[in-house]
């Protein structure tokens, strides 16, 4: 099993790089459309029901399935054998996107509000949310393709 896992190996890292920048475009675009949303939108107009099917499209069609993939291939790494667990990168980086799946489940518990009219944050608390993202993905990288610890 390892030794098949291994052969494959670069082609389970393409799919784990599609995967995870899939995940991302969205991880970046949804908290956005939500600033627009919770600015612009009033409840039950036109714009907000428009703001809803992008927003249920993005998260069910792309950001959950991609999420999912990531998870998988990158599982699939780590069977071939490549992480030292000796190392602390391995487990900076297992942090970070445990807080980044954590951010996809708040997001989609957020869409479930502003599908439902109940949507209590501002444009602004969407806006530092935005940032969350940026930053768990900047530690994912450097931990995983510097290591530098
Ligand atoms: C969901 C759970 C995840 C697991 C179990 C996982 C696991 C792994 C493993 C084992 C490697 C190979 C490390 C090596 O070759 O030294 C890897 C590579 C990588 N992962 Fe993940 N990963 C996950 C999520 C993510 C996420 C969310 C991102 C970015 C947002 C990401 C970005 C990367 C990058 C940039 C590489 C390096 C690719 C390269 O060496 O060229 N991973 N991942």
């Amino acid at each position: 099993m390892t030794e098949w896992l291994a052969a494959a190996y670069p082609w389970i890292k393409t799919g784990h790089i599609l995967a995870f920048v899939s995940w991302m475009a969205g991880m970046f675009y949804l908290p956005r459309l939500f600033v627009y949303h919770a600015e612009r939108a009033t409840p039950g107009s036109e714009l907000d029901s428009t703001f809803q099917v992008m927003e249920r499209k993005l998260l069910k069609l792309i950001m959950s399935p991609a999420m999912i993939a990531t998870w998988v291939f990158g599982l699939l790494l780590i069977g071939t054998g490549v992480v030292n667990w000796a190392e602390p990168w391995p487990w900076i980086k297992a942090a970070a996107v445990l807080g980044m799946t954590g951010m996809h489940g708040w997001l989609s518990k957020r869409r479930k509000e502003f599908a439902a009219g109940e949507n209590r944050r501002s444009g602004r608390d969407y806006r530092i949310a935005n940032e969350v993202p940026t930053v768990l993905l900047l530690v994912i990288v450097v931990a995983v393709v510097v290591k530098p610890f």
